[in-house]
């Protein structure tokens, strides 16, 4: 659906070249969830602004949808729909109205712009709102007001950038119902940017860690975090000479990558941490190793991150973490 080969873009500012995007190679299928996670400047709004023909590239190909973005960009855009990360839709203008007028702007006629508005408004319960102006919504009626205008043409795919920047975790939680059940019943492909770890975490099947205009991991969340991170077990001895021993046990384990000591605390990093955990604490007990406390962390793709670049993503970005959870609490 998506293939791109050496993507670059720089732009010219303060008398500096500033490369933006440095070399993107991709190939996404169609009906896939793909989210561009990073942090502030990394390139995640150029690549997608390339991708849907808002910025020429400054070297390299892309085609989307069938289409060469710089050869044929009316095929792209009539496949696309783009969510910027501003609002598209006039708040002087009545929900609806707006959504006609954009049926309009992509071709459709009359009455196909009015089913295609009826049926997103009831798809992203906006059917109450349809009478009211814009100006008039909270931000999360809003921005599902802005998906409803991507998706009036029904395109095959749908660029999102920071599609819930600025919304609480409830209205994001309604945005991403949305979007999916979306995704699952026309089978539209979804590429996204956020800051959010949970947002990629939580609903891309592929994530694309990206840093300084290049991707630097690319993979399922599962993948990432069990590659580049793994589980650690941390425990708690009950003296130092305990966890001396019990730093030498650990580093024995095939599955181990890493194991460190601080005082009594003993954390090791390990593929298989729920495996793991009873296993090591049988064999600390029979090597008569004292360990008062035991905890599984689970890895983050922030832990990915920081792996990646030693500096974590929230440090990088400075933005509060998402609190969505798969059944929106
Ligand atoms: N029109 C422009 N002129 C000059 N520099 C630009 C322009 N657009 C983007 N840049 C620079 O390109 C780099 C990448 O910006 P981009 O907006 O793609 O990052 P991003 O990952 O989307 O960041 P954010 O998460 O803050 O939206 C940044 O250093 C930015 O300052």
């Amino acid at each position: 659906m998506i293939h791109t080969c050496g993507l670059t873009r720089s732009f010219r500012a303060g008398g500096e070249t500033v490369e933006a995007v440095r070399g993107l190679d991709l190939d996404v299928e169609a009906g896939s969830v793909v989210a561009f996670l990073g942090p502030n400047g990394a390139g995640k709004t150029t690549s997608l602004r390339m991708l849907t023909t808002l910025l020429p590239p400054t070297s390299g190909t892309a085609v989307v949808a069938g289409h060469d973005v710089l050869t044929d960009a009316s095929g792209v855009r009539h496949r696309i729909g783009y969510l910027g990360q501003g609002s598209s839709a006039g708040s002087t203008f009545r929900v609806c109205d707006e959504l006609v007028t954009q049926g309009r702007a992509y071709g459709l006629s009359r009455t196909k712009s009015r089913i295609r508005a009826e049926c997103l408004l009831a798809a992203l319960e906006l059917e109450g709102l349809a009478k009211r102006t814009v100006g008039t919504l909270s931000g999360g009626q809003r921005r599902r007001l802005d998906i409803a205008m991507a998706l009036v043409h029904e395109p095959e795919v749908l660029f999102l950038d920071e599609p819930t920047t600025g919304l609480d975790p409830h209205s994001r939680a309604h945005v991403w119902e949305h979007v999916l059940r979306l995704h699952k019943e026309l089978g539209t492909t979804i590429v996204f940017t956020t800051h959010y770890l949970e947002e990629a975490d939580l609903w891309a099947r592929r994530v694309m860690v990206v840093d300084h205009g290049r991707v630097i991991a690319d993979g399922s969340p599962e993948k990432l975090k069990a590659g580049l991170a793994g589980d650690r077990i941390i425990l708690g001895t009950a003296g130092c000479a305990d966890a001396g021993r019990a730093v030498e046990l650990a580093r024995a384990l095939p599955t181990v990558h890493e194991v460190t000591a601080e005082g009594t605390e003993v954390r090791v990093r390990t593929l298989h941490g729920d495996a793991q955990l009873p296993f090591l604490l049988r064999i600390l007990e029979v090597a008569g190793v004292r360990a008062l406390t035991a905890r599984l962390v689970r890895p983050t793709l922030d832990d990915v991150f920081l792996g990646l670049t030693g500096r974590t993503l929230r440090e990088s970005a400075d933005v509060t973490a998402v609190t969505a959870t798969r059944d929106g609490v």
